[in-house]
């Protein structure tokens, strides 16, 4: 499709939807033009294709309608890594160089250094446990100082209250270059105070956090006690309050709940809006752990981060640490992800799990061990090259999973029979065939979750 009716298209879709909305989700996409008549639109990842799908199918559908098109169809690809880096948001908008022998003006306020890169909404998975303090978030970054002031956003650690902050300051740092950004956690904005007291600098204190068109102030729960830091940060508040600039608050309960907090600030915490953050359900832990490999790179089965989800349930950083532990496991023994090699890296850190081998864990194995895709294993090939592979992997299953054989034949899509003859052959050629033997103790182990080797 030409740029300019993908101009149009997205034309159509701003008139519709929020400025937040276009920007998070539909200036990253990329035409990739019409194929078997559907538009098809470049996204950064699979998380992005599904909420794009979920959420706007319908209205990129009623752009390419209004635009004449009879039966309009918008598939989502999720980008490969190379093209995906020339779309990542911290790029410069191509534009003319300077003018020679003249700064540019004006000089872009760095908004971003204090923000963390990955904190985006793009990156953010919304669910139950969230909505509402998302919702919020967005009001606030599209209507800075306006929608809701000040944001107050609490919940339980690691549950993504830091993350929100950074995605309005990243999108506010977008959409506005010059707006002054400050993110500070409680703790730092005390001891800036307490220096600035012993090195008589309190002008400058102040004069830098009452400037800001955008606070994010981190675990405000940290101010019970602290009398002195609660003076100055009602006269900070006050004085952006005063000046409609935007402030965000987060903590781990609702201002009621913060002891020793003076009244009037309590009261002012509570003008706004306050929202709350939960302990993510399973199907977003899931869609978060997800979105995290693809942030990495990592390509893991579905079955290894549906066990991850089952055993980290209350803290996402808790949730995201147990994957990179997995990760790290795999890579220093060197086996492929499956959810043996899962279970055994967290079982130092939790409970362990019972864990069932499964056919497509053998699988998975086996193909990986021959180098070979499972679909071929699995297929109609009758060359050595992948019927033994095969046979390894019947035998495997017999020996290692409770299914019968024609449940095992049914998963081949061969009978009883095949599998039963593919049994004795290998149980046939075992300490016979140096290398089949060699190759079926190696998957036993792996499958077995490495008890025997590789023990930590
Ligand atoms: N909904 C979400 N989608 C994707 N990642 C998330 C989500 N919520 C949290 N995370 C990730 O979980 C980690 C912890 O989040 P964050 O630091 O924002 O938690 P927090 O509530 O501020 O914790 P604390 O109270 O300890 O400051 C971060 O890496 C963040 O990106």
């Amino acid at each position: 499709m030409s740029q300019e009716i993908w101009a149009d298209v997205l034309g159509y879709v701003r008139k519709n939807i929020s400025e937040v909305e276009y920007h998070t989700w539909f200036a990253p996409l990329k035409n990739l033009g019409v194929q078997d008549g559907s538009l098809v639109l470049g996204v950064r990842n699979s998380f992005a294709q599904e909420w794009l799908r979920k959420q706007y199918q319908g209205l990129l559908e009623d752009a390419l309608r209004s635009l004449g098109a009879q039966h309009p169809q918008v598939s989502f690809q999720v980008l490969p890594a190379a093209q995906d880096a020339l779309l990542l948001p911290s790029d410069p908008p191509p534009g003319p160089p300077p003018a020679p022998g003249r700064p540019a003006s004006p000089i872009p306020v760095d908004n971003r250094k204090t923000l963390n890169p990955k904190y985006t909404f793009e990156n953010f998975v919304v669910g139950p446990n969230n909505n509402l303090a998302h919702a919020a978030a967005l009001a606030v970054a599209e209507s800075p100082g306006k929608a809701y002031n000040p944001l107050f956003v609490y919940g339980d650690v690691g549950l993504g209250k830091t993350h929100l902050m950074h995605a309005v300051g990243h999108y506010i740092a977008e959409r506005f270059p010059d707006k002054r950004i400050e993110y500070v956690s409680t703790e730092t904005f005390t001891n800036e105070l307490i220096n600035a007291i012993r090195e008589d600098k309190t002008t400058q204190f102040r004069n830098r956090y009452r400037s800001v068109d955008l606070l994010l102030v981190d675990d405000i729960q940290f101010l019970a006690g602290k009398e002195r830091t609660q003076e100055e940060f009602f006269h900070t508040f006050n004085a952006l309050y005063e000046n409609h600039k935007q402030i965000i608050l987060s903590s781990d309960r609702p201002p009621k709940d913060i002891q020793t907090l003076e009244g009037r600030l309590r009261s002012r915490f509570e003008w706004g809006l306050i929202t709350d953050i939960q302990s993510p359900e399973y199907e977003t832990r899931v869609a978060i752990l997800k979105m995290n490999a693809e942030h990495n790179r990592i390509d893991i089965p579905q079955e290894v981060l549906e066990l991850i989800a089952r055993q980290v349930t209350t803290n996402i950083r808790e949730l995201e640490g147990a994957l990179m532990r997995v990760v790290a496991f795999s890579s220093l023994n060197n086996v492929p992800f499956s959810r043996a090699v899962a279970a055994k890296a967290l079982s130092n850190v939790f409970a362990p799990q019972e864990v069932k081998v499964e056919m497509m864990d053998v699988l998975r194995q086996v193909a990986s061990h021959f180098n070979m895709p499972p679909d071929v294993i699995r297929g109609s090939g009758r060359v050595r090259e992948v019927v033994i592979p095969r046979q390894v992997a019947q035998y495997l299953i017999r020996d290692l999973t409770d299914h019968s054989l024609p449940e095992i034949g049914q998963f081949f899509g061969r009978d009883h029979s095949t599998v039963m003859h593919a049994i004795s052959k290998v149980t046939e050629q075992l300490g016979k065939d140096t290398e089949l033997t060699a190759a079926v103790e190696t998957l036993r182990r792996k499958m077995k979750g490495l008890d025997e080797d590789a023990d930590g």
